[in-house]
């Protein structure tokens, strides 16, 4: 609910994270109180910075918390305690400051706000007034005849066009030495016009007119006399008294009431009953993610034991996350189920079984028979075509491909997978659930791998050829996270899980019985094919879950990663069985060759029309691959390395690598060189076949 860190080794950063706004629940108000206790009693630490997650501050007070009795800490010795403080306190105000956030902002000794961030007290549209000082605290700051933007009246300390929170570490650290008492907006006077009766008479006649009978406004303009005739501590008990009466009136009821009806008017959905039939790691997370979002889920598994297991994981995980979230567990939207026939009246069903086209098949065939007519069928699956699923039902428009990301509960990426049959309204229906859910959805085109996956392959394949060719894990890896990836290749690699890949492989004829015993030695299906992932899984190595992987942990599901002598071993022998002379490999053709290799698969994407624009592939990149944010993205990169360097470097690493088709330069790539290089934003002009739905 915050996060506390500690940056330039002596701010002490606090960030709101309570989605979609950052409003003061009682969750946040206890962790701003343990985190403020943190930065005052850190010697360490000589300033604080407080923000809010995904660009909005604080919208307040947590409305939907007005209908119970007060939870945590009551916010106002909390903001007292903040304006106290010997250590000084800015606010990085980015979205909204509102309400209770605006006053929490109040507290604070300086504000940095953004350009375009929005502050102020809309409690009256709510029947109720600011009553954690903020009538107080806001006349003394401005005075009471002000009513200009923020700068002027001096709310605000700086405006800035940049990331308000990084402008305010800064400031932060400047303001370290200054003396606070001035910087306490409760110390100062309220400045009052000579007629300030005559003033507050006029504006009350003015209210009564035009919000006849309405009882906020004029507690309101009660508060503000208090501020402009009492000392501090008379007026908030002022503001608290106003409050009281306000908070208890119907007409607050009223108010909140059309607040949230406002909201929920403009949720109507297709979707309020779904299926998930699967219960492992993927159906597990999705179950939760459809629950989280008030639908109620059968969960379908085919043994009683699975169904029992899945059953407990999703209780956990459900109670986990209510924990976390402050809410109740939504465990009554929930029916377990070994039969299908239980799904017949759901209005979606999420297939996450076994990535196995025959048995898919079979549960879409089972389903066209079980379900209404108009429900949506929906596959997990990670790369199968589903058009082919599409193909086995009664209603291949009804047919999409929902591609989560695990963990789906975490994981941010939706890939909505448009079949050629997959109707627009099943399309956007998909997208809509997605965004319900909290998703960043992406539609994408039915190709294998579809967008994420397809693109990873060859990023990966470079990374083993160059294991092949002299790196090492631990090189490869570090170069990649010097770049900024929070993880390697090959970390990411053994947390995800190593057997799904050489499942994949050996499904498509690339390892095991299928492989043509003709093939040349590191060469399938005409191309150069790389072995070591493969003897790896060999040795019953799948990563953390198994304690080793490329690299080895002090147990299994252990998270620290140490270099591992056996795969150093295993390289060695590999590169002496095979003829190879390993060479010293320069952190830039690293680079150069994962992510060329990355983003020139983006163009063949493109190219096919299997994603509608770069943008689409940089935000999969982003939230479903943990691309550094601040290189904006594969294609975004390449577009800032310049194309023509790109295409360059790929024709000379291909001329090297003859035998690797990923390094040979897309024909959109040379398109876009030849015509004079356009801004990402234009290159969707030079694309020649679009998916009919992209
Ligand atoms: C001694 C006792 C002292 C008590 C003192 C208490 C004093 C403080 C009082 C307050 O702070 S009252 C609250 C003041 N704040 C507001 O009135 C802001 C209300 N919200 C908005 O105006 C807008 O939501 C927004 C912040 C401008 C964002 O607008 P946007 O159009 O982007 O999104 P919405 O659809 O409106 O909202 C998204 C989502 O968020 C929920 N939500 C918004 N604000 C709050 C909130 N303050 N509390 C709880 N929930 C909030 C909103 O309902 C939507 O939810 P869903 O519909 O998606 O579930």
């Amino acid at each position: 609910m915050a996060r506390y860190e500690l940056v330039k080794r002596s701010v002490a950063l606090i960030t709101l994270t309570n989605p979609p706004v950052n409003a003061s629940s009682s969750a946040v108000r206890h962790a701003i109180a343990k985190s403020m206790k943190c930065a005052l009693s850190d010697p360490e630490v000589t300033a604080v910075v407080i923000c809010g997650e995904n660009g909005s501050f604080c919208g307040g007070a947590d409305i939907r918390e007005f209908a119970g009795p007060l939870k945590g800490p009551p916010l106002v010795p909390l903001l007292d305690a903040i304006e106290a403080g010997e250590k000084p306190v800015v606010a990085a105000i980015e979205g909204v400051a509102l309400g209770g956030g605006f006053e929490l902002a109040l507290v604070c000794h300086y504000r940095i706000a953004h350009s375009k961030a929005r502050l102020g007290f809309p409690e009256v549209t709510l029947g109720i007034l600011p009553a954690a000082g903020g009538t107080q605290r806001l006349l003394r700051l401005i005075g009471i005849p002000a009513a200009a933007i923020s700068l002027k009246l001096g709310i605000v300390d700086q405006v800035t066009e940049q990331n308000a929170c990084e402008v305010a570490v800064e400031f932060a650290l400047r303001a370290v030495a200054k003396p606070l008492l001035s910087r306490r907006v409760s110390m100062l006077t309220t400045r009052c016009p000579p007629d300030l009766d005559a003033l507050l008479d006029a504006v009350t006649m003015q209210v009564k007119k035009k919000a006849p009978g309405v009882m906020a406004p004029l507690a309101c303009i009660q508060a503000v006399r208090a501020a402009a005739t009492m000392p501090y501590y008379k007026g908030i008990k002022r503001e608290g008294e106003l409050m009281a009466t306000l908070f208890n009136s119907g007409q607050a009821w009223a108010l909140q009431y059309c607040f949230f009806a406002q909201r929920t008017a403009g949720k109507w959905t297709l979707i309020r009953s779904a299926a998930v039939i699967g219960l492992g790691t993927m159906g597990r997370g999705i179950a939760v993610c459809l629950a989280r979002v008030g639908i109620s889920v059968i969960a379908v598994e085919s043994e009683k034991k699975l169904l029992e297991t899945g059953r407990q994981m999703v209780i956990g995980m459900l109670e986990r996350d209510a924990k976390r979230r402050g809410v109740s567990a939504s465990l009554n939207l929930f029916k377990f189920t070994l039969s299908l026939h239980d799904l017949k009246d759901v209005d979606l069903v999420i297939e996450v079984v076994f990535e196995d086209m025959a048995l898919k098949k079979r549960v879409f065939q089972e389903l066209s028979k079980v379900c209404r007519p108009a429900t949506l069928l929906c596959t997990n699956t990670s790369g199968l075509d589903v058009d082919a699923l599409a193909g086995v039902t009664d209603r291949p428009h009804l047919v999409v491909g929902m591609h989560f990301f695990s963990p789906a509960h975490v994981m941010k990426l939706l890939e909505v997978v448009c079949g050629p049959r997959s109707s627009s309204e099943t399309i956007a229906t998909a997208m809509s659930l997605g965004k319900r859910m909290g998703k960043v959805s992406v539609a994408v085109g039915n190709c294998p791998g579809f967008v994420r996956n397809r693109m990873l392959k060859p990023y990966i394949d470079q990374a083993t050829f160059l294991l092949e060719e002299g790196a090492t894990p631990e090189q490869i890896d570090k170069a990649l996270e010097d770049f900024g990836f929070a993880m390697g290749v090959f970390r990411m690699s053994d947390l995800a899980g190593l057997d799904v890949g050489w499942r994949v492989r050996k499904e498509s004829g690339l390892n095991g019985s299928d492989v043509d015993p003709e093939s040349p030695p590191r060469r399938r299906q005409g191309r150069r094919y790389c072995l070591i992932p493969d003897m790896v899984c060999e040795q019953g190595r799948f990563g953390q879950k198994t304690g080793g992987g490329w690299y080895m942990y002090d147990k299994r599901g252990g998270t620290n990663a140490k270099p591992d002598p056996l795969i150093q071993n295993l390289l060695e022998t590999y590169r002496s069985k095979y003829g190879i002379q390993p060479r010293n490999i320069s952190n830039q053709e690293i680079v150069e060759r994962c992510l060329f290799a990355l983003a020139n698969e983006g163009f063949g994407i493109l190219e096919d029309g299997m994603a509608a624009r770069p943008e689409d592939i940089d935000v999969i990149y982003l939230f479903g691959y943990g691309f550094p944010r601040h290189r904006g993205g594969p294609m975004f990169y390449a577009s800032m390395v310049g194309l023509e360097r790109v295409l360059k470097r790929l024709e000379h690493y291909h001329q090297a690598h003859p035998d690797v088709p990923h390094l040979k330069p897309s024909p959109l790539l040379k398109t876009l060189v030849a015509c004079g290089i356009p801004p990402v934003q234009k290159w969707r002009e030079h694309i020649k076949t679009m998916h009919s739905h992209l």
